[in-house]
């Protein structure tokens, strides 16, 4: 083993090697890589922690799993598999959550330093927390199809993982997904929509049905379908109750979605100035055609399996039908008024939204889509690939050196490329950073301002969509600052049952309400600022739009054109009321890598002073600050970056 071997190494590097006891986060793609160099280059004491057991489609990339180890502890088998190459290390392996409450501060402090190599924000929000509360430096990495990247960070030195907003790329605007789909992936969102109003979780933001509040549309959007409605009203009921009532009859169900619906956008029509009307379907008139295929095999004439074929409209009509069935029976049986689950390897629930998805491309003239291409994009499938893990878990590896030797400034962020950038790199490496004095995570005095929809936000909502979800804390508790301490959510179980349904409003929450919020395990405080959404903000974002917004900190709150100069000085850009009309397709966590370019310094956004890398005084990084202008619009699956295509990641 590389450390084993004297003059391998440099000296200083090799004693480092052979004393530091390391932790890793994750026996995935780059944990399996990871763990099998650490242990090839001679580190004598690793733990390692995974949730997971070990499934047969990771086979194809997990090198340290096999067959016979499908259904065993990740960590374990990885753990025994990695003793072969190195018989003399000490490996520890945990088969548990590293969010458990156990990983305390004192779990973090035994390990010179952590290597994330997770699938998710949260976990990896939560690792970097628990590395700040302890000050042990976090190396964190990610790998999606071709790209990747490996980061460092260190409490006070360089900018933690949460310094920089990582935009929920994959947001469409809400009128895009119910009224102007130009893109497959448009459809497949409103089809997997359409299955949690019709069978699932139904939730308001998800609504599926024409949206007749669309800026884009002239003022009496849909008067002439609104007026057709008032003879048939049925229209005002919820989807869900509309279906039931008409016990899911399928044919009832298409002519509402795919002609009703239709007709109603096709009245509204400023839409249709400059784009191509969408075309309503008639059950029984039913086009035995494809709008045009993109399978990956269209155009041979070989047989092709069901996944590959584009389905014609007919056929996929009667899909339609037989799922609506299939599923109408499954909610039936669902004991106490529980409801489906929506999931791409249940075959039902992907057939139902290869079907619908392919109905509406075909209505607004959209490419069609096989159900495997369907199913890839439904389920944010992008092929890992075992070369990028690879690739990280050297750099991983590299860079630990690197923070062995507590060299911060050299710790530079690598990133791999899908192709070559103007300066001919692959791997394009770029300085670290200083962090963000104004991060809601590591900044002195943490503190975000929310802006709600007084009317809409529940005590549930605050816990769950904004806590939990875009604040990565794990246990919440959080008090109003109202002088009596008032405990709006406990992390307790069961202890917030009887007020979630409540509206904040009924706290007496209101314009300057602070409320102070801190999760015990990761040792983090923060101020939550409230701003009330004016009255015209909450009825543009009436229904198809979250009920609020979270902004860095209050002076972003001003108009755009008194924003603090960037020179100098941090600051963000306040988010534009427009961009914030997204719908958010949840259940998946995903990531654009950015690889800044550093001769392309116009497309940077120097928001600090600048330390040319050499400076070694005092030991830290360039105090530099640049980030990039986020990406306008993520409808694609390649989005403009500095002007480099950036294929859209989709981190499972
Ligand atoms: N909170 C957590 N604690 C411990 N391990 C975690 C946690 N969250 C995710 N992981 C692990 O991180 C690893 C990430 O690896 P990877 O990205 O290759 O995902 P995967 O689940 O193995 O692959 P795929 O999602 O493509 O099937 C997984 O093994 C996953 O179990
Ligand atoms: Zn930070």
């Amino acid at each position: 083993m590389a450390s084993e071997i004297n003059g391998l190494l440099p000296k200083d590097i090799q004693n480092l090697v052979l004393t530091s006891k390391i932790l890793v986060v994750g026996a995935g793609g780059v944990g399996c890589e990871l763990l099998k160099n650490l242990v090839l280059t001679g580190f004598k004491d690793i733990h390692i922690i995974d949730l997971d057991t070990i499934e047969v489609s990771n086979l194809n990339r997990q090198f340290l799993f096999r067959r016979e180890h499908v259904g065993r502890p990740k960590s374990h088998v990885a753990k025994d598999s990695a003793l072969k190459f190195n018989p003399n290390v000490n490996i520890t392996a945990y088969h548990d959550s590293i969010t458990e409450t156990k990983y305390d501060m004192n779990f973090y402090k035994q390990f010179g330093f952590v290597m994330n190599a997770l699938d998710n924000r949260i976990a990896r929000s939560h690792v970097n927390r628990m590395c700040l509360a302890s000050d042990i430096p976090l190396i964190e990495s990610g790998s999606s199809g071709t790209l990747g990247h490996v980061t460092v960070h260190k409490k006070g030195v360089t900018e933690c993982f949460d310094c920089t907003q990582r935009p929920h790329q994959k947001t469409f605007p809400g009128c895009t997904i119910r009224n102007t789909p130009s893109e497959p992936i448009h459809c497949i969102v409103w089809s997997k929509h359409l299955f949690n109003q019709l069978f699932g979780l139904a939730d308001a933001d998800e609504d599926v049905s024409p949206d007749s509040a669309d800026p884009e549309a002239i003022s009496d959007a849909g008067k002439a379908a609104l007026e057709n409605e008032s003879e048939q009203p049925i229209a005002r009921v919820s989807t869900r109750q509309w279906a039931q009532n008409c016990e899911y009859d399928p044919q009832k169900l298409f002519h509402k979605f795919f002609n009703d619906d239709i007709n109603y956008l096709l009245s509204m029509d400023n839409l249709w100035k400059k784009r191509r009307p969408p075309t309503p379907l008639d059950w029984n008139n039913l086009p035995d055609a494809v709008a045009s295929s993109s399978s990956s095999v269209s155009g041979q004439t070989p047989v092709l399996l069901k996944d590959q074929r584009v389905w014609p409209i007919a056929e996929c009509a009667e899909v339609f039908k037989k799922t609506i069935q299939a599923l109408k029976n499954r909610l039936e049986n669902e004991k106490d008024g529980g409801v489906l689950i929506w999931d791409k390897d249940d075959d039902v629930a992907m057939d139902f939204v290869t079907a619908c998805s392919n109905i509406r491309s075909f209505i607004f003239g959209i490419i069609q889509k096989s159900r495997f291409d369907t199913k890839s994009m439904a389920g944010n499938i992008i092929p890992a690939i075992a070369s990028t893990n690879a690739i990280v878990g050297g750099f991983i590896v590299m860079t630990a050196f690197k923070v062995l030797k507590e060299d911060w400034y050299k710790c530079n962020s690598v990133y791999i490329q899908n192709r070559v950038n103007v300066r001919k790199e692959l791997y394009h490496f770029d300085q670290v950073m200083a962090p963000n004095p104004k991060c809601y995570v590591c900044g002195e005095k943490p503190e975000i301002v929310l802006k709600i929809d007084l009317d809409r936000m529940t005590v549930r909502m605050l816990n769950e969509k904004v806590l939990k979800k875009e604040l990565c804390i794990i246990a919440p508790d959080v008090e109003i600052e109202d002088g009596c301490g008032t405990i709006l959510i406990s992390s307790e179980e069961g202890e917030m049952d009887d007020i979630g349904d409540k509206l904040l409003k009924e706290f007496k929450i209101t314009n300057g309400t602070r409320l102070r919020c801190d999760d015990f395990l990761q040792n983090y405080n923060l101020v939550i600022n409230i701003v009330i959404m004016s009255e015209e903000e909450s009825k543009d974002r009436d229904k198809s739009v979250e009920c609020f917004e979270l902004v860095g900190d209050r002076s972003q709150l001003g108009p755009k054109d008194e924003e603090p100069s960037t020179n100098g000085k941090e600051s963000e850009k306040a988010p534009d009321a427009e961009d914030a009309k997204v719908v958010t397709d949840d259940d998946d966590d995903l990531e654009i890598i950015a690889m800044p370019m550093p001769d392309e310094d116009d497309d940077i956004k120097v928001l600090g002073t600048k330390r040319p890398l050499d400076t070694k005084d005092e030991g830290t990084p360039a105090k530099k600050r640049r980030r990039a202008e986020e990406p306008v619009s993520t409808t694609s699956g390649s989005t403009k970056y500095m002007d480099v295509e950036v294929e859209t990641i989709y981190l499972e």
